[in-house]
Parts: C-alpha cells; sequence; structure tokens
C-alpha cells in the first residue's frame, strides 16, 4: 500500500514506511481549506489546515508518497483513519514521480471534500492568516503547521510553485512581525 502526503503527512510520519518517493497528482490544488479543531484548532477556535479541491488536468500537487509495508497496512491505516478523522476520507488516486524511471502508480490519500462538516472554503488569504496566527490545538499552533509544510516542500521540491502556500507562509511571518511576536526577518525566498 502507498499513501501520498500533502500535508502534515510531509513532516509529521509517524508510521512505519519502507520507502518513499517525491512527486505529485494532477486535478488538484492544495488549498487551506479544512477547519482543524483536534489538532491545529479547538471547536471553539478552529485551526486551517489543507485539502486538496479539484482543478485543471495540468494542475499538480507534489508531496512525498509512502511505501507502507504489507504486515503494517492494516495499523497505519487505522492509526491514519484516527488521525485524519476531522472529515478525511481516504481515496484512490495515480501518483506520478518526480523521476521519470518510475511510472505513475494508483495510491491512497487522505481528502478532506467540500460536504465534510470541518470544511472551510474559500477564504482569502489576509483572512487565512489571521486566522493560523491566532490558533492552537492539541498537536500545537496552527503557524507551525504553516511554516512546517513551507519548509518541507522548499527542502524536497524547490522547484514547485504553490503561490498559496507561500503566500500564506509571508502572511503570517508579517502578521507576527507587526505584532511583535518575532524579530524582523528575512522573508523566506521561494
Ligand atoms: N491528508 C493530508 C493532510 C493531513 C493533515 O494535515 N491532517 C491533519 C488533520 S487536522 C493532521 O494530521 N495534523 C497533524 C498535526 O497537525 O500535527 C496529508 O496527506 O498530509
Amino acid at each position: 500500500m502507498w499513501v501520498f502526503g500533502y500535508g502534515s503527512l510531509m513532516w509529521k510520519v509517524d508510521f512505519p514506511y519502507s520507502e518513499k518517493v517525491i512527486g505529485y497528482i494532477k486535478g488538484y490544488q492544495r488549498r487551506f481549506y479544512q477547519f482543524s479543531t483536534d489538532h491545529r484548532g479547538t471547536p471553539e477556535n478552529p485551526g486551517r489546515v489543507v485539502t486538496l479541491v479539484p482543478a485543471s488536468e495540468d494542475s499538480r500537487v507534489y508531496g512525498i508518497a509512502y511505501k507502507i509495508k504489507d504486515a503494517d497496512v492494516d495499523s497505519v491505516i487505522k492509526h491514519l483513519d484516527y488521525r485524519e478523522k476531522g472529515g478525511y476520507e481516504r481515496k484512490f488516486v495515480t501518483f506520478h514521480p518526480k523521476e521519470d524511471s518510475m511510472e505513475p502508480f494508483e495510491m491512497t490519500i487522505y481528502l478532506a471534500s467540500f460536504d465534510n462538516p470541518n470544511y472551510a472554503g474559500h477564504a482569502e488569504i489576509e483572512e487565512i492568516a489571521h486566522q493560523v496566527v491566532q490558533s492552537v490545538g492539541p498537536s500545537g499552533p496552527n503557524i507551525d503547521y504553516v511554516c512546517n509544510l513551507a519548509e518541507i516542500m522548499r527542502k524536497v521540491v524547490p522547484e514547485a510553485e504553490d503561490d498559496h502556500l507561500f503566500k500564506l507562509e509571508a502572511n503570517i511571518l508579517k502578521l507576527l512581525q507587526q505584532e511583535g511576536r518575532i524579530k524582523d526577518i528575512a522573508q523566506p525566498q521561494n
């Protein structure tokens, strides 16, 4: 079994895997359109985390695919079903390895579709940034979620474009500087 990580599964890998491959899926965009009430926010003050929204077929979402050994599949599914319980469902998509030497193949993703109870939907980047900087949940600050994702994307797929993610990161850092929560730091270079 293979699982595709495009959000926290890229940087918070709390399950066993035997192989990982960088690549992308087509026909989706990664967006912070999912409320998080059990990880990066609370029911009273939800955070925002990523899901995938349908887009043109030439749209690509880069992430990391993890190969799960047969012996671990049941326990990993049980673990991820619980971790993603806030509105995500398992679906199958075609994964395209970044390296041309590997053929595309089907794999599992966890996707929070528009009809789940925690779907937040569209909001302007500035509004999402204001929500993120004031949200903290059982897994920690919503800020960490955004910055960890931006950092891992720059690290593993520096050529990938994701204006939504990187503009949100820049907005958050600007807000934190304005609020005196961090000293002036150089903006991330994408
Ligand atoms: N399914 C996506 C998104 C996963 C995701 O970010 N899910 C949240 C649920 S709110 C999570 O597991 N968060 C863990 C954390 O924030 O530490 C992925 O493949 O990475």
